[in-house]
């Protein structure tokens, strides 16, 4: 087993505390330091855990010390804390692997708890922030357990004092930028004095709210399944869920396909009428969300999705800019092969979704848009381009031009219509 053990005083009182109990068991437990890099006292911090490592060996602790420093640095949009926490649990959860275990103890106590869900709470945080921390997790392996997470922060100092153990103060503690520590400094000891079972009942209240999030998490896995999570959701069965269920669903679905917790906004704009017209995309945790045919997926990278779909005017002579899709429409007046003016006030422009109907000449039959491309002979990328439609009927294809049933008599006032992809260079 292994003890995060940063040599401050929590985590020294429970590397002690472990590695007593384990000399009477006949274990070894493993503390595990990580340098930051951030701190001007990093490597006094480290020298200290060396120090106490060894003291403790010197009488007869069965404990082994090992230790690794954070590389690189906090994106520029990142804070320093989350960047640091992030490659802590990174470098924690390395060295427990490496060294063969899958017992990683953490020190947060009660305080810290009570701490967690009032600062969570100060955020506006759901079930999930606000149930804190757990006593114990599994992630990818590794049993993160919080053995003290019920314990008052005063059984760790008497525990200090009665040990006379030596620890760290970690300058930070006391940096007011840090919401934990304005916390900490400016409202507990009104707070503690004014209410003074406060640490208790909060822990009290992320327990409760630990088993409420249990309960939605249980409620979200039976909804995923029937919404036929694996192929892409469906998202007019979810909208047909009362509101709570549905934002819970897609908020267990999105978390669990990105890894990453979805923005409030997005949960409401797809759980509500917003995302009813069966398509769309939205950038989102780094990748695209899609919905096509009235099935969500989320694909990783970065590949621009089409744009959306949208309402154009092409009724008069020019050219029209269409910068979203990269090119521009030329319309100019022609005697023939054009389009009556009247049905181009009023288009729709949109990608390909597959399952148009096109049809090339006057006098051949109207068959699916990938045959008419294959006939055509338009190579796949250009076959990327938008479709303009009138009402529901298709009357542009990029690549292929005129749908012929669009086609104006001869004689009609009309105009010829192109797509230029590139148009500085047409
Ligand atoms: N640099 C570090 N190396 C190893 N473990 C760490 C380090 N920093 C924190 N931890 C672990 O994560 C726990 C929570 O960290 P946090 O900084 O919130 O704690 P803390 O209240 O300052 O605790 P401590 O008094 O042990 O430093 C610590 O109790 C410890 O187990």
């Amino acid at each position: 087993m292994a003890v995060a053990y940063s040599g401050g005083r929590d985590s020294t009182a429970l590397l002690h505390a472990t590695a007593m109990q384990a000399r009477e068991l006949g274990l070894e437990v493993l503390a595990l330091h990580v340098h930051h890099g951030l701190s001007v006292h990093a490597d006094a911090w480290l020298l200290h855990c060396e120090g106490q490592c060894a003291a403790w060996v010197a009488q007869g602790l069965p404990l082994r010390l090992q230790w690794r420093r954070l590389t690189g640095q906090p994106a520029a949009a990142e804070s320093i804390e989350a960047w640091a926490r992030e490659g802590r649990y990174a470098a924690l959860a390395e060295m427990a692997r490496e060294a063969g275990t899958d017992l990683l103890l953490l020190a947060q106590h009660r305080r810290d708890q009570a701490e967690t869900l009032l600062l969570q709470a100060l955020r506006g945080a759901g079930a999930a922030g606000l149930a804190g921390m757990p006593a114990q997790q599994w992630r990818e392996g590794l049993c993160w357990a919080r053995p003290w997470v019920d314990q008052p922060r005063e059984a760790i100092e008497a525990y200090i004092a009665e040990h006379a153990l030596q620890h760290i103060e970690d300058d930070s503690n006391s940096d007011p930028r840090h919401a934990r520590n304005r916390l900490r400094l400016a409202v507990w000891p009104s707070l503690t004095a004014a209410f003074p079972q406060a640490e208790a009942s909060l822990a009290q209240s992320a327990g409760w709210a630990q088993q409420a999030l249990a309960l939605l998490q249980e409620i979200a896995d039976e909804d995923l399944r029937a919404l036929g999570e694996g192929q892409g959701l469906d998202l007019l069965g979810l909208q047909a869920l009362s509101p709570a269920r549905a934002s819970n669903a897609l908020r267990a679905w999105l978390q669990r396909r990105t890894g990453q917790i979805a923005p409030a906004s997005l949960i409401r704009r797809l759980a509500g009428d917003e995302a009813r017209a069966g398509q769309g995309a939205w950038p989102c945790a780094g990748g695209w969300l899609r919905l096509y045919r009235g099935r969500l997926s989320w694909s990783h990278g970065a590949a621009a999705p089409p744009p959306p779909s949208q309402i154009v005017k092409l009724d008069f002579a020019g050219m029209h800019a269409q910068p979203d899709w990269g090119g521009a429409w030329r319309v100019e007046p022609v005697m023939q092969g054009g389009v009556a003016a009247g049905l181009l006030q009023d288009l729709t422009l949109r990608a390909r979704q597959g399952g148009e109907q096109f049809q090339r000449a006057p006098r051949s039959t109207a068959r699916s848009l990938k045959k008419a491309y294959q006939e055509a002979g338009v190579p796949a990328w250009q076959r990327e381009g938008p479709l303009l439609f009138a009402g529901e009927r298709l009357l542009f294809a990029a690549g292929l031009g005129i749908d012929a049933r669009m086609l104006a008599a001869p004689g009609q006032a009309q105009f010829g219509l192109r797509w230029l992809p590139d148009p500085a260079t047409d």
